[in-house]
């Protein structure tokens, strides 16, 4: 029996891992996919933004939620049952799309691939890393040479890579294939620099396309026949030879609260607490006073975008929740503060 190909969507918070995940639904072409979604924070964000996307090659009891911490850490217990589930399924899927947390290493969930019960059931099709121009422009991950050597002139014990350059670097060193996305937010000049910078951390070969909201063509995208659980080695990591990894490096919590009155008020301040705290990732829904629809909050870094999805439904509770998400030491309280003359 043929093994199900896997596609893993890997990339920093924000990159538009869910954008592309929603193009690849709008043009699968007659494929039957299955998505396994797993993300910081129990709202759901994600799950929420594809379902109803294209019911017909991914109707909602196709796609599942591991939502209790990153897919990398939560293998054992939640990735593997939700695999088999899917794989023991009368019809099972054509292709399964496993869309990981901003935060999540990929590495060990290919590794995962070669445990008895799956490795002869489903193969890692290929792993495809997001990459925000955007913010690769603004040096969020960049290593700044000559700041550093200066930096560990005066402290010989820096570890030199920052949680967000380590991560970056993870995520570029397991793909095999890197979409260029947001490109629209940078020129030409910049994407060359920000396309050098990626190259520079991808193993050879390794295919980079420029997209705009996750626009790849999906014959790119799925059929890379990577087999990449059985290609590791190549893939370089930080943690090989570690046997644990933690996210003890970021911090993330949910804001509950009920309507808002002005949303212009709140996106004010949304921009004034991610500056302040140095937010990396605010997102989440948003019940505002007097509107059918529920308002999506999209902040990545300093760009807060937002927009009306669907209504309410009958007897749906009107709530308001966001996922914050910083690095250690996140002021929860400060930034809840900060935001609750806001959000009710
Ligand atoms: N301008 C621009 N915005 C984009 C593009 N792709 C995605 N976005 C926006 O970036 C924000 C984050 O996109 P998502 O697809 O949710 O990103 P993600 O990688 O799934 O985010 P996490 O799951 O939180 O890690 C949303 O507001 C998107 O609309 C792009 O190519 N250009």
């Amino acid at each position: 029996m043929s093994k199900v190909p896997t596609t893993v969507i890997t990339g920093f918070l924000g990159a538009g891992k869910t954008t592309l995940i929603r193009h690849l639904l709008q043009n699968a072409k007659g494929k039957r996919l299955a998505l396994i979604i797993n993300e910081f924070g129990d709202v759901g964000v994600d799950g929420e933004l594809v379902k109803g996307c294209n019911d017909e090659a991914c109707p909602e009891d196709d796609i599942v939620e591991l939502a209790n911490g990153c897919i990398c850490c939560t293998v054992a217990d939640d990735f593997l049952p939700t695999m088999q589930k899917l794989l023991d399924r009368e019809n099972p899927p054509e292709h399964i799309i496993i869309e990981t947390s901003g935060l999540a290493l990929p590495k060990p969930l290919v590794k995962a691939f070669q445990w008895p019960d799956i490795r002869t059931r489903a193969t890692v099709d290929g792993v495809v890393a997001l990459i925000d121009a955007d913010a690769v422009a603004a040096g969020r991950f960049a290593h700044d040479e000559a700041a550093l050597a200066a930096a560990r002139a005066a402290d010989p014990n820096l570890d030199h890579d920052s949680p967000l350059e380590e991560l970056f670097e993870e995520q570029l060193a397991c793909a095999d294939m890197v979409v260029l996305n947001k490109t629209d937010l940078v020129d030409a000049a910049t994407l060359a620099a920000v396309r050098q910078q990626v190259e520079a951390e991808t193993r050879p070969g390794v295919g980079i396309v420029n997209a705009n909201h996750g626009a790849v063509d999906i014959a790119a995208l799925l059929g890379i026949t990577a087999a990449a659980e059985d290609d590791l080695d190549s893939r370089k990591s930080h943690m090989d030879g570690a046997e644990e990894h933690d996210h003890d490096d970021f911090d993330s919590f949910v804001l509950n609260g009920g309507e808002v009155a002005d949303v212009d008020a709140l996106v004010s301040k949304l921009g004034e607490v991610i500056a302040a705290h140095d937010v990396l990732r605010i997102k989440g829904m948003v019940a505002v006073a007097g509107k059918p629809s529920r308002l999506v909050i999209q902040a990545v870094g300093p760009r807060v975008q937002h927009f009306f999805d669907r209504a309410w439904k009958p007897g749906e509770a009107r709530k308001t929740g966001l996922v914050v998400i910083g690095q250690k030491g996140l002021d929860q309280a400060a930034i809840e503060a900060g935001l609750r003359g806001v959000v009710g």
